[in-house]
């Protein structure tokens, strides 16, 4: 069934989804391929449509399957798609700018983050709406970490003490990763970067291992795998 968005909801989510999963490996774009027999599209952009805080969904589709994507998602959520753009960043630009007037609050989420559970949706819009500018979901690095030369001779090990992985959904204040964007150069891979060099303050809330980035083949296996063990696994 086609979920209804809140209409009085103050957050619009864009879906970056055009990227070609070069590190996935061959079987067309990555956010079309499957898990538990559906795509990862159709698996983000369901757990974000239950957030009861989303006004608003524009999904950036791979190149040339935009009208594919709208049929795709039309029975999933109402939303908006357009074409993608050569990088992430472009493509993030695309999205925000077919946002309606309206949502003050903007999160960027990867389609990637197939099993993103709803209650991060929700946790980091509810930072911005409590006066952050810029809210990132993060976890802590797990393993030792060390510098590396390029001949694969250890340089040194790093503190760890103070690094985080980052994920999304990222959020912000709409005119403020407006702003970041008009004002980019070279693409960075994520938004917050670009907002860090318009000097705003960026804050962390914490994580979810569900979030994680399906990149290369063990993480679709996983997220397989998590999908088969807890049918709704990253819902909540
Ligand atoms: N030109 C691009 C590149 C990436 N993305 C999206 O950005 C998110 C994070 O990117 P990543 O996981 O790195 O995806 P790919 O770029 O597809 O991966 P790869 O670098 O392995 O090709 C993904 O949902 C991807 O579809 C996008 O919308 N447009
Ligand atoms: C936005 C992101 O998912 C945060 O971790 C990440 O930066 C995307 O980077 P990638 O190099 O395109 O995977």
């Amino acid at each position: 069934m086609t979920a209804q968005l809140n209409p009085r909801g103050d957050v619009a989510v864009l879906v970056p989804a055009a990227g070609a999963g070069v590190r996935l490996g061959p079987g067309g774009p990555k956010a079309l391929r499957r898990i538990g027999g559906e795509p990862l599209l159709v698996h983000a952009v369901r757990r974000i449509a239950a957030a009861p805080s989303v006004h608003t969904i524009v999904v950036a589709a791979p190149p040339g399957d935009d009208d594919a994507v709208r049929e795709l998602l039309g029975p999933v959520a109402e939303l908006t798609v357009v074409a993608g753009g050569a990088t992430r960043q472009e493509s993030v630009a695309a999205a925000l700018a077919a946002v309606p007037a309206g949502p003050e609050i903007v999160l960027v989420h990867d389609a990637a983050r197939a099993l993103t559970p709803t209650t991060l949706v929700e946790s980091v819009a509810e930072a911005v709406r409590g006066g952050e500018d810029a809210v990132i979901p993060v976890l802590p690095v797990v393993d030792t970490v060390k510098e590396v030369s390029a001949a694969g001779v250890v340089l040194g090990t790093v503190d760890r003490s103070a690094l985080r992985v980052v994920q999304t959904p990222q959020g912000f204040r709409r005119a403020v990763l407006a702003a970041a964007h008009a004002a980019a150069a070279d693409p960075l891979t994520d938004d917050a970067g670009l907002v860090e060099k318009q000097g705003v303050r960026v804050a962390c809330v914490p994580g979810s291992e569900y979030a994680l980035k399906i990149t290369r083949p063990f993480d679709l296996a996983l997220a397989e795998h998590l999908l088969s063990a807890v049918p709704l696994a990253g819902h909540h």
